[in-house]
């Protein structure tokens, strides 16, 4: 059996595949993507404006919807699997703060065997539906020394560690209907949503948990050794994941207002007398704690943008 857009049977696990099914340099077209769109609208009487990609063990952010409609990935014409986790595999709409709101309750990663431009193949559904902010969340390693387990840190600029080896989700041809060849990136993240964000972060109690920072990405799927930690700290880092980055340069590629936090699920080993390891359980374990907040957190954010109407 094979299928088109992965390389994992309905159940998550990796069937035997053929290299090319993973690594074809083939994209998908505009026409395809608004197929799956035109699916979506069929199930789904409103269109979303905010959209909310969940990292791991943030599932539950979902949660908050009303009136909730769930649609897993297995069910949506041409949408890769999840297969991590702590990532179910289903897009939730619903009413969030009363704003119409698709949630991605998974992400895809490159370590998953997808090629960016397919992990990031949702953001562009999300776009052709209708989302014009997207709040993307994750779980990373804190490399910032005064960042401590449970900590939030903003996400203010990012380093494209793998596009420096070419490595970008817009490589390939580039369709005008998406956005341009040569997306500038000096503003990827909102400056009047972080602003906000501090602001909200102080009135619900979490403001001494806060910290706006730089974030990487790595392909994982290990974690990294203690030279690599030393090496993206004099980088400039503050954290380190396995997501984001490039979901964010296809969001400002096609014109999203995004706003971006990392859950310091972890403290980064960076001596190597530590014998201390970094594990996925703890990592899903921080989301579960911080669940509660982090809900109030998003929807009192998310109210207060659009009341002020902030737009990139
Ligand atoms: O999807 P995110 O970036 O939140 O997930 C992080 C990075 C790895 O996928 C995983 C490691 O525990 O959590
Ligand atoms: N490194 C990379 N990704 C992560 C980490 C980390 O320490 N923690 C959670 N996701």
């Amino acid at each position: 059996m094979t299928t088109k857009t992965n390389g994992y049977q309905s159940n998550g696990t990796a069937k035997v595949t053929r290299s090319e099914e993973i690594d074809s340099g083939e994209r998908y077209t505009y026409e395809l993507l608004v197929e799956t769109v035109e699916y979506l609208k069929k199930k789904v009487p409103f269109a979303p404006q905010v959209g909310i990609i969940c990292g791991s063990g943030l599932g539950s952010l979902a949660e908050t919807l009303v009136n909730s409609i769930e649609i897993p990935y297995t069910e949506i014409p041409h949408f890769p699997r999840s297969t991590v986790k702590g990532h179910a595999g289903s897009l939730v709409f619903g009413y969030l703060s009363g704003l119409p709101t698709v949630v991605m309750k998974g992400r895809f990663h490159y370590y998953e065997g997808y090629p960016l431009w397919k992990c990031c193949m949702p953001i562009r559904i999300m776009k052709l539906l209708g989302v014009s902010h997207l709040f993307i969340t994750n779980a990373a390693g804190g490399l910032n020394p005064k960042y401590r387990v449970g900590d939030i840190m903003f996400v203010k600029d990012h380093i494209n560690i793998m596009g420096f080896a070419g490595n970008n989700p817009l490589q390939g041809p580039n369709d005008e209907r998406f956005g341009p060849r040569f997306p500038p990136m000096n503003q990827a993240y909102n400056r009047d949503i972080i602003k906000l964000a501090k602001k909200v972060a102080h009135e619900i109690g979490l403001g001494d948990k806060v910290h706006e920072g730089v974030y990487t990405c790595l392909g994982g799927p290990n974690f990294e050794t203690v030279a690599e930690l030393g090496m993206l700290k004099m980088l400039g880092a503050d954290a380190v994941g396995m997501s984001t980055v490039h979901e964010v340069i296809t969001a400002n590629h096609c014109d999203m207002t995004v706003f971006a936090f990392s859950l310091i699920t972890n403290e980064c080993v960076v001596q190597y007398e530590t014998t201390q390891e970094p594990n996925h359980e703890e990592v899903i374990d921080v989301g579960k704690k911080r669940e509660g907040l982090l809900k109030k957190f998003v929807s009192e954010i998310l109210r207060q943008i659009f009341e002020k109407g902030i737009h990139n």
